[in-house]
């Protein structure tokens, strides 16, 4: 049995590209049955693929002296097998609790960290994790029941990035059958919080009921279901990035705009696949199928509706497109500042400039962003501030007044833009929008004795932000 065991394990990590020859890998080892079994077949193959073998451990000292036991017990097995073993241990309940986030969630932000970074440091290709069918099998059936995606009926990857799941092909019952023969001892109930209540039900409920009245061999069944959705669900997002070239028409470090007439032209599946790789792809995050819906229902609702993708991800919905946008550009840009003519006001976003200019300097164009003004008409402090809704102002060339909002109807700028128009005050009058109209109050006449030159330059969105 050991023997076949190896043997499929090879024939899986060949067939799935999942392990070549030399490869540097680090195997993430909890101490349970499955991990324990991962790092002995792979040192079995070590010298036959030429591998280089490292141990990761992560300690979340969530269950007192039992997580210092499976640590104590993962170095030693680690140190028989003449393996380094490299152990990180952190308070996983303060974290938790700092970031406001679930155990589950902390536990494997932590633990994939430290894998990451030590793969980093060590200079390894590969993360190698213990996952097994039955897991997977869960996986599939939980988020069916949950309600999902494609991307949800593909189960667990078996490769994502630079982590890999060789073990995906072998049930439970094997691997606990391959420990046992090998006369392997390994720790119980190691994991970290897999086994939440409904993920327990199914293991312990659903599959045996089905096992037993409707097809024995279900844990593969759901494996091979997944593996056509894991297929399906590649060639879709391959599709997927070519109609966002089409309905993305505006892309930039930290914004996507998709066009929502030109997406509602596709099947929902292929709208939600443009969706997971839009945010994928551009915005380096994950995001889950109930999230996706809420993204795709703000297609029918009215512009202005918005929601947080992730804590600093957010899309909006303007007129024409659905807007991603990154939080800190939309947020940080609230503006409340007291300026005096002559002096310059700067922010991460923008720049604002006045100086004091003599009549034969002034130099008419046609950029908006820089205004001469009749500075004996302005008070001695201005306000630069955001535009609200009752703003009324003349536009220059105009007679009559003006709502602000109306203006930036007639402009057509987009809603998530126009949050962040400033406006020049002075004794309640509007100045300027900035950037884009004088008012014609303000303008600059034969009879002008003082002018004073103002500028308005937004900054690019830094990368990354
Ligand atoms: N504390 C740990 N230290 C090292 N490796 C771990 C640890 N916990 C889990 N792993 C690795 O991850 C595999 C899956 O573990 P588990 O099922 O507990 O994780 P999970 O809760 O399903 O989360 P995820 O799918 O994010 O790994 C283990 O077999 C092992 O390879």
């Amino acid at each position: 049995m050991v023997k076949d065991f190896i043997n499929r394990f090879k024939e899986f990590i060949q067939k799935n590209k999942l392990i070549s020859p030399e490869d540097k890998i680090i195997v993430a080892v909890s101490g349970g049955v499955d991990s324990v079994v991962l790092l002995d077949v792979l040192n079995e193959l070590k010298s036959q693929l030429k591998l280089e073998l490292i141990v990761a451990h992560f300690n979340h000292k969530l269950r007192g002296a039992e997580s210092d036991e499976d640590e104590n017990f993962v170095k030693k097995f680690a140190s028989e097998l003449g393996i380094e073993c490299y152990v990180r241990s952190e308070d996983t309940k303060e974290y938790c609790k700092s970031k406001k986030i679930s155990i589950q969630e902390g536990a494997r932000e932590l633990r994939y960290n430290f894998f990451e970074t030590l793969r980093l440091i060590k200079g390894f290709d590969k993360i190698a994790t213990a996952h097994n069918a039955n897991d997977n099998a869960e996986t599939v059936l939980l988020n069916l029941f949950r309600g999902s995606g494609i991307n949800g009926l593909a189960g667990i990857q078996m490769k994502r990035g630079n982590i890999i799941r060789p073990l995906l092909f072998a049930t439970r019952d094997e691997i606990e059958e391959y420990a046992y023969e090998k006369g392997l001892t390994y720790r119980v109930d190691s994991s970290n919080f897999k086994t939440t209540y409904r993920r327990n039900y199914i293991r312990l409920n659903l599959l045996p009921l089905i096992s037993e009245n409707i097809n024995p061999g279900i844990i593969e069944t759901l494996n091979r279901t997944a593996q056509i959705f894991s297929e399906l669900s590649e060639f879709i997002r391959h599709e997927a990035l070519k109609i966002i070239k089409f309905v993305a028409v505006e892309e930039n470090p930290g914004k996507i705009l998709i066009d929502i007439q030109r997406l509602k032209n596709y099947l929902f599946f292929i709208q939600e696949s443009v969706i997971i790789s839009t945010i994928e792809t551009f915005f380096n995050e994950r995001i889950d199928f109930a999230r996706v819906l809420s993204v795709l229902n703000l297609i029918d609702s009215t512009p202005g509706s918005s929601m947080m993708i992730s804590k600093d991800l957010f899309v909006y919905r303007d007129r024409q497109y659905l807007v991603f946008i990154r939080k800190p550009e939309l947020f940080e840009t609230e503006v409340f500042a007291y300026v005096h003519p002559g002096e310059k006001y700067e922010t991460d976003f923008f720049v604002f400039s006045s100086e004091f200019v003599k009549k034969e300097d002034v130099q008419f164009n046609r950029n908006p962003q820089v205004e001469y003004i009749d500075a004996e008409l302005i008070a001695d402090e201005l306000i630069l501030r955001n535009w609200q809704p009752g703003d009324w102002f003349i536009p220059l060339g105009m007679k009559g007044r003006k709502k602000l909002s109306d203006f930036l109807i007639d402009l057509k700028i987009p809603v998530y833009e126009k949050r962040k128009i400033l406006v020049l005050e002075s004794e309640g009058k509007i100045v300027w929008v900035c950037g884009f109209r004088l008012d014609d109050r303000f303008k600059i006449t034969d009879s002008t004795q003082k002018i004073l030159k103002i500028e308005f330059h937004p900054k690019p969105i830094a990368q990354n932000q």
